[in-house]
């Protein structure tokens, strides 16, 4: 029986609309380099990977012109409408590569600031798991939730005692991701990691904590942000 292998999928098909830009996020330069190499160099360098598939928007035609492109362990294919979508796609291009309990880790190409510290122990500590399991990091600000009227007021204090936010690289078996995958998409959930679908499909996904500072480029304030965090690392 051979040891199951790592497989990498990043997904980077968004438009990066928060952005309010006018190309995706994923091709914005820090330090002169793409985000979307910079996220690849940094998870492909620190881990054993069998293998990285990268999810691209069908009209994406900055691909060409990255480093990953270059490297011959990382291969492409069309993403989809949703993130879900495109995480799927990426696990259906890897079919006839990856074994059943292979262990795939989906991180979002808008997370460069991804500490190999962090891959490692996530690793580590889910590789003999039965499920597998996602980087999260514990709520450090007090919650609340806003009224459903015209000004966001609020109605309530969330508790946040057992509040995670979800990061990623997320981490689960080939076969039990693309089967929880596929039920919680056609069953219409809102599916915004691949953790809650393996939720939906019954499992407990292990939160393993990770460093608050793995921040996803979304608004147009984190590029800043993201540039400095690199600048320390
Ligand atoms: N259809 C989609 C949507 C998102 N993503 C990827 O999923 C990651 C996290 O998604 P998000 O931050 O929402 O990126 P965008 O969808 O590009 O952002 P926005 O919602 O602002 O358009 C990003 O690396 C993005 O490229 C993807 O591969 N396919
Ligand atoms: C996967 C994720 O980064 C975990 O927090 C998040 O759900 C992505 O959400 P987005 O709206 O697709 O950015």
């Amino acid at each position: 029986m051979t040891a199951p292998r790592l497989w990498l999928i990043v997904p980077a098909a968004g438009i990066g609309q928060r952005m309010q830009a006018d190309h995706p996020k994923q091709y914005f330069r820090i330090d002169q380099r793409f985000i979307l190499d910079i996220t690849l160099s940094r998870l492909m360098d620190s881990a054993p990977f069998a293998g990285c598939m990268v999810p691209l928007h069908p009209a994406d035609h900055w691909w060409p012109d990255t480093e990953a492109s270059q490297d011959s362990r990382i291969q492409t294919c069309t993403g989809g409408s949703e993130r879900a979508c495109s995480v799927l796609s990426a696990l259906h291009a890897l079919a006839e590569q990856v074994r059943d309990d292979d262990w795939v880790l989906v991180h979002d190409a808008a997370r460069p600031c991804i500490h190999t510290r962090d891959l490692a122990n996530l690793i580590d500590r889910l590789y003999t798991h039965p499920v597998g399991g996602l980087l999260a990091s514990p709520v450090a600000d007090t919650l609340k939730k806003a009224d459903q009227g015209e000004l966001p007021e609020v109605s309530e204090t969330v508790d946040r005692g057992s509040l995670w936010r979800a990061l990623t690289p997320q981490m689960f078996r080939y076969r039990l991701l693309v089967e929880s995958l596929e039920s919680a998409l056609e069953a219409g959930l809102p599916v915004t990691d691949e953790s809650s679908a393996m939720e939906f499909s019954g499992n407990m996904p292990v939160l393993v904590e990770g460093r608050p500072d793995n921040i996803k480029i979304t608004v147009p304030a984190d590029l800043a942000l993201a540039g400095f965090i690199l600048s320390r690392f």
